[in-house]
């Protein structure tokens, strides 16, 4: 024998209210969205109706508030309210003859569920727009599960009433204030009225409509009224306001540029209206990745809502809408670069490190944006626009401490070199190439700035030959070698530079020196390990240096030895290279006994 499941309504009910109905207040949203639904289904069969809603607040002394909603839409027959109202996940908006599928917003046949969160029963008077001379039904529903329809002797317009009461702790939802405060928050933005009354107070709450299909005398006045809707939304004084737009999903809205860079890995939430009925302020898969830097507002027309209504359905029109938003943001981007660079530039500074993270993953961002982001270079900071314009060659270093080593050497030769030691900067620059293939890149180190220095010619090597030896022998120590050269700027009397090995013995010379005696120990083995590539880094003494050339005559080896080493001491620290310990001693004693020589 066959049966049929039974259905426990209030365990549905609880089930709902925990995992669809983020809150109890979205029963103003449901009931609203019945009746929205229920006036564009009867525009169907009358084209010229125009549709109306009120909300009547009642508040009886001794009892539980009540709040009724009448629509003037298409209401229902009674055969309709058995199908329709009473059977739990079948709706009327999903196929058949009165519907055109896409127009309506319902379409689980469960909304009306979400009122016996708050309501112990649900009364519907309703007469169908499509049956005039047939009576008006009453249909009355418990939350156990049962109902009872009746037929109505008294007459009415065509449409729908739905009756609730209060439950026991719900009584603030039915206050005036809030259903008012509610109402106008999910209808805000439809086209026809909402009107709330209270006793003989009636107030229509949703006047003003979406402030982006407005006609404004000028683009001024259109930015003044976006910008304070945005901060009446969001609460945020944005950057700019940007119209969207995307027939795909049939969406319109504005989007608002943060005048901050948003935290990493935040979402940002967007508010959305489907058919002009407020759905969630908590929508998050409407944009592009990459758009992370704006906050919108928007209403689509043809989206498919999931039944939480927080997001919509992955689906290719969904895919196509976010191309469109981006396009319009892109469009709204190439304007801003080609018509208010100055405000381009105000954008490029609050966004630029999120730009940067973005473009590494996503080539369309790179091609947007690359010309305007920042990059710290030998010559100064520069936009990546500035910089192409000045050389085919992109040369980067990249590490900081490189890059410190080499900058001012490159700096007096006017040779832009770009500092890549930040976050995403070397990752980007390795993209440069796809996005214009005229240039080049290349990664350069203190050897290849270098190059570019002038040999002495073969007598003035022999005369500096044993100054070369002895600065030589000084340097040893310290696992360096000693050349001369000539290059600009005059001013700088040396330049050290180590490879990757010098630097790793540099930071086990600093570890040994904090270590305890076991790692010391260590560390020590593996220091003579490698005893073979005794020297690790360059000292490159600059003939073009007044300095440098005085100190190749001097013959007194304390002298010499002071001087050499104080140099030395003097290149590590303008390469930012931290000083050991003897390395510091050297720098003490050099310095008290020029202050002792002067005295
Ligand atoms: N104000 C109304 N006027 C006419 N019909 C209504 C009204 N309210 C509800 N109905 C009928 O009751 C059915 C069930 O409504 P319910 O709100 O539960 O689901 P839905 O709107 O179809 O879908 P969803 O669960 O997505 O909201 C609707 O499909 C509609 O036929």
């Amino acid at each position: 024998m066959e049966h049929k499941f039974q259905i426990n309504l209030r365990g549905i009910i609880d089930l709902l209210s925990e995992h669809i109905y983020s809150s109890p207040e979205v029963y103003v949203r449901e009931l609203l969205q019945n009746a929205v639904d229920a006036i564009t289904a009867r525009g169907h069969v009358e084209p010229d109706h125009v549709g109306d809603i009120q909300m009547e607040c009642h508040l009886p002394k001794g009892k539980p508030p009540m709040l009724v909603v009448t629509d003037n839409g298409i209401g229902l027959t009674i055969d309709e309210v058995h199908t329709f109202l009473s059977t739990i996940g079948l709706s009327s908006k999903k196929g058949g003859e009165q519907t055109r599928s896409g127009d309506f917003i319902g379409q689980f046949g469960i909304g009306i569920l979400s009122s016996f969160v708050v309501s112990e029963d649900i009364v519907v008077i309703t007469k169908s727009a499509k049956e005039p001379t047939a009576k008006p039904v009453e249909w009355r529903a418990k939350g156990d599960g049962t109902y009872t329809v009746k037929e109505l002797d008294r007459d009415f317009e065509p449409g729908t009433q739905v009756w609730l009461t209060a439950k026991p702790g719900r009584e603030d939802l039915f206050q005036p204030d809030r259903v008012k405060m509610l109402a106008r928050n999910y209808g805000g933005l439809l086209p026809y009225p909402i009107r709330l009354i209270v006793g003989k107070t009636v107030d229509v709450i949703n006047e003003g409509g979406a402030p982006w299909r407005d006609r404004f005398a000028n683009e001024k006045d259109r930015q003044k009224v976006l910008l304070a809707y945005g901060r009446e939304m969001f609460g945020i004084d944005f950057f700019d306001a940007v119209p969207i737009r995307s027939e795909v999903g049939k969406l319109d809205g504005v989007a608002f540029i943060l005048p901050f860079t948003p935290a990493a890995n935040t979402r940002r939430k967007h508010r959305v209206y489907l058919k002009n009925m407020f759905l969630s302020d908590a929508v998050e898969n409407l944009l592009p990745d990459w758009a992370f830097f704006v906050q919108v507002v928007v209403n689509a027309n043809d989206l498919r809502p999931t039944a939480s209504r927080e997001s919509f359905y992955e689906d290719s029109k969904l895919a196509k809408t976010r191309i469109a938003i981006g396009d319009s943001l892109r469009k709204y981007l190439i304007d801003l670069a080609e018509k208010r660079p100055e405000k381009m530039r105000r954008f490029i500074a609050v966004h630029h490190r999120a730009i940067k993270g973005l473009a590494v993953e996503d080539d369309e961002v790179c091609r947007l944006f690359l010309d305007w982001l920042p990059f710290e270079t030998s010559l100064g900071e520069m936009t990546f626009g500035d910089y192409r314009q000045a050389t085919d060659r992109v040369r980067y270093v990249p590490n900081v401490d490189a890059f410190r080593q080499i900058a001012r050497v490159a700096a007096a030769q006017n040779l832009p070199v770009i500092n890549a030691g930040y976050l995403h900067d070397a990752e980007l620059l390795a993209k440069v190439p796809d996005v214009f293939p005229h240039l080049t890149v290349e990664s350069v180190d203190s050897t290849t700035v270098t190059q570019d220095f002038d040999d002495l010619t073969d007598a003035e090597l022999d005369a500096v030959h044993d100054f070369l030896a002895t600065a030589e022998q000084i340097l040893r120590p310290f696992r360096c070698s000693a050349e001369a050269k000539r290059f600009k700027p005059a001013e700088l009397p040396a330049l050290y530079s180590t490879n990757n090995e010098g630097r790793f013995f540099r930071s086990l010379e600093q570890s040994r020196e904090v270590a305890n005696p076991l790692w010391s120990g260590v560390l020590d083995n593996m220091s003579r390990r490698d005893k073979a590539s005794l020297t690790t880094a360059q000292f490159c003494f600059n003939f073009n240096n007044s300095l440098v050339q005085k100190l190749a005559t001097v013959k007194d080896a304390k002298k010499l030895t002071r001087a050499v080493q104080m140099l030395y001491v003097q290149a590590l620290l303008l390469g930012h290279h931290p000083l050991s310990a003897k390395e510091l001693a050297i720098l003490n004693d050099g310095l008290l006994g020029m202050v002792d020589d002067s005295l």
